[in-house]
């Protein structure tokens, strides 16, 4: 049985993979051990056979796939040897070079996931390096698609900003609601109704979306079409070029995923 050892897998996003994983059978607890720095993490009560520990060596020494879950200033406190093992990193800002470097391990899967993944929703866009094995790849992609929607990219480039548009992306949301609720209640709605409306919204309007055989546009150019309510609050956010702060925002953050990682190649 493969054994996994996931550092920082206590944490909000290892959680989230970790748990659909497990309730799906994709990991059995018997080969699962999750490192965190107290050494044990609500969560996994119902597989006791998960092993938790503070101990990183110990964790790699017993592991045949190591995944990297912690935060990235996080990462120089961990030092090990990964040759030999497959590394799978769902960090930011961490290129393959740089773990290949850090761990002197030549089989590594980057994936993005974002938070959803507790809800199994999220979109994990990931590459593999040259020298991973087709079981590797099949191993991650069974992980990751406990927790939602996969996607095998090409470039670190592309992993790049897909870490800004669908990483960062539920913070991104959470900004246009935000605007939404802070608008209702200088109109003078309650606050916690507009809450609750906006969270109604964002559910129905986003699992219209998801299902839709329009396309997004197709959808606004729809309404447009009404000339009613809808299409003077379109043509006011048009007017005031609602398109480009969102740019400014997905650039700036692909901007920053970029700043530690770039295209290399270890073939
Ligand atoms: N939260 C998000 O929306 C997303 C996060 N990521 C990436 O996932 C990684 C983890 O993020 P989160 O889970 O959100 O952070 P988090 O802070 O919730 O979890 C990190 C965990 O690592 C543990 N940790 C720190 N140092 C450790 C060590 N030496 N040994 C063992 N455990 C240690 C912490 O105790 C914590 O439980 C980051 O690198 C981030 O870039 C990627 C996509 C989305
Ligand atoms: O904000 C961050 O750095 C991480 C990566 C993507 C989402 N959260």
């Amino acid at each position: 049985m493969t054994q996994f050892g996931v550092i920082g897998g206590g944490g909000w996003l290892g959680k989230a993979l970790l748990l659909p994983a497990l309730a799906d059978g994709v990991i059995a607890g018997e080969a699962l051990t999750v490192s965190s720095r107290s050494g044990t993490v609500p969560g996994f009560e119902p597989w006791p056979a998960v092993r938790q520990t503070k101990d990183n060596a110990a964790l790699a020494a017993d592991a045949d796939v190591v995944m990297l879950s912690v935060r990235p200033q996080d990462l120089d406190a961990i030092a090990l040897d990964l040759s030999g093992k497959l590394v799978i990193s769902v960090m930011a800002m961490v290129s393959l070079a740089d773990l290949a470097a850090r761990f002197e391990a030549r089989r590594i899967i980057r994936a993005m996931p974002n938070t959803a993944a507790e809800k199994r929703l999220s979109f994990t866009p990931w590459l593999a390096s040259p020298d991973t094995t087709e079981a590797d790849c099949a191993f991650a992609e069974r992980l990751f698609e406990a927790s939602g929607k996969v996607q095998r990219i090409a470039t670190e480039t592309e992993l790049d900003y897909f870490t800004a548009l669908t990483g960062s992306g539920p913070a991104f949301l959470a900004v246009f609601a935000d605007a939404m609720i802070s608008d209702a209640v200088t109109k003078g709605i309650e606050r916690g109704i507009a809450e609750r409306a906006v969270r109604q919204l964002f559910l129905g309007g986003s699992t219209l979306l998801a299902g839709s055989k329009q396309t997004p546009d197709e959808i606004v150019q729809t309404f447009l079409d009404y000339a009613g309510t809808t299409a003077a609050g379109l043509e006011a956010m048009a007017a005031a070029d609602i398109h480009t702060p969102i740019a400014r925002g997905l650039t700036a953050a692909a901007a920053k995923a970029a700043a530690g990682t770039r295209d290399c190649d270890l073939g």
